[in-house]
Order: structure tokens, then C-alpha cells, then sequence
């Protein structure tokens, strides 16, 4: 770039230089052709000056001399007459000197010199001029000549002059006088005057010895007198070679002015004619045309300076443009090449469209449509990949028109949109910029478009698991209580009814603790298939959690017989199903399960969701209630309860507060020793009320959590009976067995609590008893052990109740610190007449034995149940054959 830059401007230079050159060429020519011209009219004109001035006044001269000659003549005539006739002579030399007016005056003299006539004086005046040069010259001058006298000052008129002389010769021949007349140099003046040969031109008479005789114009002290022959030495040298004339150019000396002079030698007279034009004056109209010229040539150099500055900027510019260009293309391909790089690169799709039609596209597009490259896609419209309807159920078409209207308004827009692969017609979810823009002043479409097939999946899979059950994949409570709201809705405005259902899988979690959790995860599986094989698909099954499952059923019709009718045909065909064998275990028989369903009918939104789902949990409790492997119907009789159950619930909150609840103590017999400690038992007396069993309120106790602070109040009255026990020698070696609800045992603090009770009762913990149900090992079986084994450390010893009605694993068994087995009083009451219990019993004795635990039977309420019992090995016994659980006020040790 510098190269061309500097080349252009060589030529440049070079074109602007030679172009001046040539103009300045031109232009010095022709003023020097003008100046010649200028010198040689001057030269001319100078020359033609002082030749007509030198013939002027030769003429002068000539005429003057001639009248001087006709007086003369007159004068010689009349003294060749004898006598000289003045007056005659006077009219005469008045007539000549009419002739020759430039004459200051006619005198004539004797050949003394004496004045004897002069026209412009009187007649006597005594003047004599033979003292003159002339007048000496005229003496011995030939007849008939005439002289011209030097400069001088007339004696008559006291002015400057010459004077011209003519010789009188008497008629012997001999000098009589002079006839001369007075020429003054004004008369010169008067001639030169006039002319115009410029502001410094200058018109000098002089004599042949270069005698200054008159200058126009004048120099003060520089006067007509004789002695004045400063001229120059080019004038000297002129006059010297060309003595009649000649041209020249030279300073004047007495002024110092540089002039082109002519002189002429005035004919027949010692006179010269000097003129000259100062070359300031008769160059100036040169120096005019210098100066114009010059300005021209100067202006012209200054355009073309302007014009080559034009040019150079223009060219600089241009080059300058041209290096921007280069570097703005540079720029560009580099940060092209970039931005193709980060076009490509960029996980997004990026394409610009022009109408339907794409017109390019980074590679990220061309993957996400399926296409194989860009022209395919230029020669495909839109409808080849979008998907004709959209998510909201838009026609794409429609709905692309007015989005791209708000794009080309707003400038932009965001959006979802399907698209459909071109190469397997999948269709995909994107979230497109769609952005106006600009290209080449044609309005384009820029399309960002991001794949969120991942993201719709992530939010599905957040959707689902906020909404779904992992394990079974059904519809969880959130979901179930907003397809419950609907449904109300829905049955609200069409009159059909529906119905709710609860299941529950009847011993679900004996199976879950003793198997593991991944067969009653199977189980689950299982039993949520079998449910929605029974159903419609319309109809909701959800998982609630754990082995609780609600069936939302709808559009049962109108009719609430019908309804009933149908939902009860579910719910048994549901229980039905349940009730198969599944293959969960690793065994050839399979594992039986069955499960407990309430049943609830909802015509309206006259009820809560809740509430339905209450209703339905009442009837599942009396399905439960009622043997399991069942099913009930909510019914108001229910409601009653549920309100029977409420109400027990607050007074069992309020007798909490006072003193509405007693331990009954029921003994425990060692068949060989005799009384070895008791069972407390709770009661409750409500006010203005008879006392309620524990099988009623205890289950409304663990329901509410009330079963809590009941259990602490029973260990810690327990404690403090063994505290007192303690003080009696009688009773001192006496236990007491209290039992424990699962959901106490499970109060993270229940160590400490018990430690409490025994620290604050002061109590033995060796007479402590916990009775935990099997329902309380089976959960979490590690850290009942470790608990169990932490209680155990304080002394206390654990009877594991109710044996034998739960799984009665060997394996929880053996892990369990346990002291004692109690046989479940239902396997007791039968043992004389159900050969299956009386086997469960030795099997329990014998397991028991096997572990070096005690065995106690509880519900011992003859005879015969005794015999058996010790005939089986059970030596330790409780029930109403030894003792009724009664007051210890009560009791007779
Ligand atoms: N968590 C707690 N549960 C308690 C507490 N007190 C009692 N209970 C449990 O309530 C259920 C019913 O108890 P209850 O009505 O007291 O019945 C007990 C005995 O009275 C009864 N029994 C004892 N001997 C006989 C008999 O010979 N025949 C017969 N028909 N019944 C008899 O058995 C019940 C004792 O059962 P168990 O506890 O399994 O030993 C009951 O489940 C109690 O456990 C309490 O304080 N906390």
C-alpha cells in the first residue's frame, strides 16, 4: 500500500511539475516575446519621438534661420543702400518675426556688438553683446552664416536661451553686425512638455558636447547652463558611435532611472534630441502581464496543486479505502472465519430465512433438521419441516404468519415451536428467537433456535415425579387430589357420579421388613397393575405410599344405586385380582397377598376432597376391621363413627390433662415359682362415661399421637409401682411388662425417656419389661436392634408380644435382643380344638427354647389350655386363669 501510495504520488509530482513547466514555459515565453515587444515599440517609440522632436526643431531652426536670413538680407540691402531705414527695417523684421513666433525677439547690432535694434526694447538702450561666443564666431564667419549660441540667459529678457546668429556683411564685405534672435528654452519646454513618454520619461536637449541644454522633466539645481554633461557612459559611447543617432537602454546618471533612450542629432545643428521611456514605465504594462501571467500561471500551479492535492487526498482516500477495505475484509474473513467457527460451533441452531425459504445456516441446523446440507435446505419451504400443528394446537401455518407479523413489528420474539426432522420425521420441541433483521436493506428472519427435547424431557421427568409415584408410575396424592377436584367438578356440572377408593394391602409390611424392600417393591408393581387391568382407562389409580392405593372412578351415571352398584363390582373385581398368587419371590409357590379396599360414592362438590378420602379410609378401616380381604362401603353409620372417633380423640386429649386414665395390672405366673410380675394394662375412664377398652381408644390414641404421651404417662406410673414394689420384700423381685406402641418405640428420644422414667422413678430396670409387637421389630429392624440393645445396657429386658400372628421370621428373631416370646392369646384360646394352633404354639415354645428365651402364653383361661401349655414346655403364664388385669389397690400378693 505504501508502494502505491508513494507511486502515485511520483506521478503525481512528476504530472503536476511537468504541466507547471510547461505553463511557466509557455507564459515566460510569451512575456518574453511580449517584453521584446514592449522594448522594441518603446524603441520605436522613443526613436520616433526624438527624430520628430529633432525634426521639429530643426524646422524651427530652419524657419528661423530663414527669417534671420530675410533681415540680414534686409539689413545688408539697405546699408548697401547707404543708410539703414529703421523704421522700414522694424515693419520687416516684425513681418519676419511673425514667421517665426518661437523668437523671444529680432536684434540686430553693429559690428561692435552695440544694440542698434531690438523689438521688445528701446531703440537706445545700451547693451552690447561682443562679448558673446556668438557673436566673436560671427566675426570671422563666411557671409550668409548663422550660429547658434550656448545656453544662456538673455540680457534683454533675463531668461534662458538661445540665441541664433546671422553675420551682417557690409557691402565691402566686411562684419557689420549681427543679426540674431533669442530662442528660449521655453519654447523647448512648451514643445516637450505635452508629450507623454510616461511618468519617468524624459526629453533632454543637449549639444553636441553632450551639454545639458533643457530636461523634461526638470531637476531642481540641474539647469540649462553649459557645464552640465553628466551622462552616462553608454550615452557617451552612443553619441560617440552613432553621432546622428541611435537607441540603447542605460541608467540615467543624473537620476538613476533605468530608460530606453533614442537620440537624434538635430539636422545641421550641434543639437541633440535625447528621449527616453523608463523601462518601469514602459514595462509596466508588461509587468501587468507579468503579474497576470504570473497570477494565471501561479493560479494554475495552485489548481494543479489543488487538483493534485485533490487527486493525492482523493488518492489517499481511495487508498486509504481501499487499505480499510482490504483491512475491513480481512477483519471480516477473520472474524467471519470466527464467527462461522462460533456459528458452527454454537450447540444452537442458527438460520436466517428470507420468506419460507432458509438462505443459510450453521451446521447445528442442518443436524437439527436432519438436513445434509444448506442448499437442501434453501430448496425446501417451511411446511417441509415444521410440524403441521403445533403444541398449543395451532395450525403452524397460522400461527408461524402472526408470529413472524410480531417480529417484523416488535423486533423480535420467543416462542416454542415443533419441528419435524427431515431425514426420520420425528418431530422435536424448540425454543426459537425469531428476530428481525436486515440484509442488504431486504428486511430477513435471524432464527436462534435451541433443541429442548432434554429440557421438555427434564421438566416432564419434574412434572412426573412432582406429579407421579416412582416406583409404580402411578398418579401420586397431588396428582390423585387434583383429578379428584376435577372429577368433583365434572360431576358437578354433568350429575354423573363417581366414586373414590382406598386399598391397602392387607400384612403389606411384614412382608416388606422380613423380605427386603425390593420384593415389596415388587409386590407394589404387581398389585398397581393388577388394579389398572380391572379398570378403565379413564378411571385414576394412584399410589399414595406405602401399600395404600386410592382408585378414582367417574361417569358412574346418575343413578346412585347404579353407582354403587358398579363401584362395588370394581372393587371386588380389584380384590379379586389381588388376591392371586404372585410370583415376587424366589420360591415355586407363590407369595399370597390380599388386600382391603373402602369405597366412598361422590355425586357433587357437596363434599371435600378430603373428606372423601376420609370416607374412603373409614370404610378401609372397617374392611380392615371386618377381617380384611374386604370391602366396605362409606356409609353415614361410618360418619357417625368417624365423628364417635373424633369425639373420643378429644376426650382422650382432655383426660390427659387430669387423671382420666388407671393401670390395670394382670399377673404373670411361673408355673413353677409362682407369681414372677405383671402386665399393666391401661384404662380409661372418661368423665360421665364407662370405661373404654383399650382396643378402642388405643388405636384412636396411635392415630392421633396421643398414644405418645400415654405411653410415657403408663412407663412412668409402671416405674414408679416397681419403685414401690422395691420397698416390699414380697414384691421387690416382681417385673412389670408395659407395651409399647411401634410409633413410640420410634420417638428419636425414647432412650432417654426411658432413662428418665427409671432416674426419676428410681426404679429397678431390671423389673422393666417392654412389650414390642412383632409390627414394631419388623420396621427398620438395624436400628430397632441397636435401640433395643441401648435400652437393653440400662437393664431393662424386651417380651416380644402377640407372637406368632405377624411373620415370625427366624432371622429378625435370632437379631433381636429379646428375653421373652409372649404366644398371641388367639392361638391360646383354640389350642384344644385347632390342632393348626396347638401346632403354632409348640413351634413357638420350641423356637424359643431353641434361642434360650422365655415363653409366655398370655390369654390362659382354663385348664386344659394350661396342660397343654405345660404339656408343650410353657412354663410361664398370664391370663384369666391366674388373674383379670385389676387396680393394684386391688391386688393380693
Ligand atoms: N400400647 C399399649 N397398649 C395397651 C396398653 N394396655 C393395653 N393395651 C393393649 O390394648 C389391647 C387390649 O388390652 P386389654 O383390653 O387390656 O386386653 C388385655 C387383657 O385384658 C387381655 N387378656 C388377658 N388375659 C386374657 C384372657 O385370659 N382372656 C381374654 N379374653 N383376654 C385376656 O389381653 C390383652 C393383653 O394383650 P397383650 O397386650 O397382647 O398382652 C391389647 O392389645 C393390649 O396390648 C398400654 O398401656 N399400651
Amino acid at each position: 500500500m505504501t508502494f502505491a501510495r508513494n507511486s502515485f504520488v511520483l506521478r503525481l509530482v512528476a504530472g503536476v511539475v511537468l504541466m507547471n513547466a510547461f505553463v511557466y514555459l509557455l507564459v515566460g515565453a510569451a512575456l518574453y516575446q511580449s517584453h521584446l515587444q514592449y522594448e522594441r515599440q518603446t524603441t520605436l517609440s522613443t526613436q520616433n519621438l526624438a527624430q520628430t522632436l529633432a525634426l521639429s526643431v530643426s524646422g524651427t531652426i530652419k524657419k528661423i534661420d530663414v527669417s534671420l536670413y530675410a533681415v540680414t538680407h534686409q539689413v545688408e540691402a539697405q546699408m548697401a543702400r547707404g543708410q539703414v531705414d529703421w523704421p522700414d527695417l522694424h515693419d520687416w523684421v516684425q513681418r519676419q518675426h511673425q514667421l517665426s513666433p518661437e523668437l523671444d525677439g529680432m536684434r540686430i547690432t553693429d559690428a561692435q556688438g552695440n544694440l542698434q535694434y531690438a523689438e521688445d526694447i528701446r531703440p537706445n538702450a545700451r547693451l552690447n553683446m561682443a562679448d558673446r561666443p556668438f557673436f566673436k564666431q560671427l566675426i570671422n564667419a563666411p557671409r550668409g552664416a548663422m550660429v547658434i549660441s550656448e545656453p544662456l540667459v538673455s540680457r534683454i529678457t533675463h531668461t534662458w536661451g538661445m540665441v541664433l546668429a546671422r553675420r551682417i556683411t557690409a557691402p565691402d564685405g566686411q562684419f557689420a553686425g549681427v543679426v540674431s534672435g533669442f530662442l528660449p528654452l521655453d519654447y523647448f519646454r512648451s514643445l516637450f512638455l505635452p508629450l507623454d513618454i510616461g511618468p519617468h520619461g524624459l526629453i533632454t536637449l543637449r549639444d553636441t558636447q553632450l551639454h545639458l541644454w533643457i530636461r523634461i522633466p526638470e531637476i531642481e539645481g540641474v539647469g540649462p547652463n553649459a557645464g552640465n554633461t553628466a551622462v552616462s557612459q553608454s550615452t557617451a559611447d552612443m553619441v560617440r558611435q552613432h553621432p546622428e543617432g541611435a537607441t540603447y537602454e542605460t541608467v540615467v546618471k543624473l537620476d538613476g532611472v533605468r530608460r530606453r533612450m533614442a537620440f537624434r542629432r538635430v539636422e545641421g545643428q550641434p543639437l541633440y534630441i535625447f528621449v527616453g521611456e523608463a523601462t518601469q514605465d514602459y514595462l509596466a504594462g508588461w509587468y501587468r502581464e507579468l503579474e497576470v501571467s504570473l497570477a494565471l500561471a501561479f493560479g494554475f500551479t495552485l489548481i494543479t496543486l489543488g487538483a493534485a492535492n485533490n487527486s493525492y487526498r482523493r488518492r489517499r482516500n481511495e487508498l486509504a479505502t481501499i487499505e480499510q477495505l482490504r483491512r475491513s475484509k480481512e477483519d471480516a474473513e477473520r472474524s467471519g472465519t470466527r464467527f462461522r467457527t462460533l456459528y458452527n460451533a454454537t450447540g444452537d441452531a442458527v438460520w436466517l430465512r428470507d420468506g419460507d425459504h432458509i438462505i443459510d445456516c450453521n451446521a447445528a441446523a442442518l443436524r437439527m433438521l436432519g438436513a445434509d446440507s444448506v442448499e437442501q435446505l434453501r430448496q425446501l419451504t417451511q411446511r417441509d419441516y415444521w410440524a403441521p400443528v403445533q403444541a398449543n394446537g395451532r395450525d403452524a401455518f397460522e400461527f408461524g404468519r402472526e408470529l413472524v407479523e410480531t417480529a417484523f413489528k416488535d423486533g423480535s420474539v420467543r416462542f416454542e415451536w415443533l419441528f419435524k426432522r427431515l431425514d426420520n420425521g420425528l418431530v422435536f420441541p424448540t425454543e426459537i428467537s425469531l428476530n428481525a433483521l436486515e440484509l442488504d436493506g431486504h428486511p430477513i428472519l435471524q432464527l436462534l433456535v435451541r433443541d429442548i427435547t432434554a429440557r421438555k424431557a427434564a421438566e416432564e421427568q419434574i412434572r412426573h415425579l412432582a406429579y407421579f409415584d416412582p416406583l409404580t408410575n402411578l398418579p401420586n396424592r397431588r396428582l390423585l387430589m387434583d383429578r379428584l377436584q376435577q372429577a368433583l367438578a365434572a360431576s358437578a356440572a354433568s350429575g354423573e357420579m363417581g366414586a373414590l377408593m382406598i386399598l391397602d394391602l392387607d400384612n403389606f409390611k411384614v412382608l416388606n421388613d422380613t423380605q427386603g424392600h425390593a420384593v415389596g417393591d415388587r409386590l407394589l408393581l404387581a398389585v398397581a397393575q393388577r388394579i389398572q387391568s380391572c379398570l378403565r382407562p379413564r378411571d385414576t389409580v394412584s399410589r399414595l405410599g406405602g401399600d395404600e392405593y386410592v382408585v378414582m372412578l367417574e361417569s358412574l351415571g346418575t343413578d346412585r344405586a347404579s353407582a354403587e352398584a358398579q363401584a362395588k363390582g370394581y372393587a371386588e373385581q380389584i380384590r379379586n385380582a389381588l388376591d392371586q398368587p404372585y410370583s415376587i419371590l424366589d420360591e415355586e409357590v407363590g407369595h399370597h397377598s390380599t388386600a382391603s379396599i373402602g369405597v366412598t360414592v361422590f355425586a357433587d362438590h357437596a363434599v371435600e376432597s378430603s373428606i372423601l378420602l376420609k370416607q374412603a379410609d373409614v370404610a378401609l378401616y372397617q374392611a380392615k376391621a371386618a377381617g380384611r380381604n374386604a370391602v366396605r362401603f362409606f356409609s353415614p353409620a361410618m360418619q357417625e363413627a368417624i365423628n364417635a372417633r373424633s369425639a373420643m380423640e378429644a376426650a382422650l386429649r382432655h383426660s390427659l390433662q387430669g387423671d382420666g386414665f388407671r393401670l390395670f395390672y394382670q399377673p404373670q405366673v411361673n408355673l413353677d415359682t409362682g407369681l414372677i410380675g405383671a402386665e399393666a394394662l391401661i384404662r380409661w375412664f372418661p368423665e360421665q362415661h364407662q370405661a373404654v377398652s383399650p382396643a378402642q381408644f388405643i388405636p384412636v390414641a396411635e392415630d392421633s399421637g396421643l398414644i405418645i404421651p400415654l405411653g410415657y404417662w403408663v412407663m412412668q406410673t409402671a416405674c414408679r409401682q416397681l419403685r414401690l414394689w422395691a420397698n416390699d420384700a414380697r414384691t421387690r423381685d416382681l417385673k412389670i411388662a408395659i407395651n409399647v406402641s411401634a410409633r413410640q418405640f420410634h420417638q428419636p428420644d425414647y432412650v432417654e425417656r426411658v432413662r428418665e422414667a427409671l432416674q426419676e422413678s428410681g426404679a429397678n430396670p431390671a423389673r422393666l419389661q417392654l412389650e414390642l409387637t412383632e409390627s414394631v421389630v419388623l420396621e427398620n429392624v438395624d436400628e430397632v436392634v441397636e435401640r433395643m440393645q441401648q435400652i437393653r445396657a440400662l437393664g431393662v429386658t424386651f417380651s416380644l408380644d402377640d407372637f406368632g400372628t405377624g411373620f415370625s421370621s427366624l432371622s429378625y428373631l435370632k437379631r433381636l435382643p429379646l428375653d421373652q416370646i409372649k404366644i398371641d392369646q388367639s392361638f391360646v384360646r383354640d389350642v384344644m380344638t385347632s390342632a393348626n394352633d396347638a401346632a403354632i404354639v409348640r413351634a413357638i415354645v420350641a423356637i424359643a427354647q431353641s434361642l434360650g428365651l422365655q415363653v409366655i402364653a398370655e390369654g390362659v383361661e382354663n385348664q386344659a389350655q394350661l396342660d397343654f401349655l405345660t404339656e408343650t414346655g410353657c412354663r410361664v403364664c398370664q391370663g384369666y386363669l391366674f388373674g383379670r388385669p385389676e387396680p393394684i389397690e386391688d391386688w393380693t400378693v
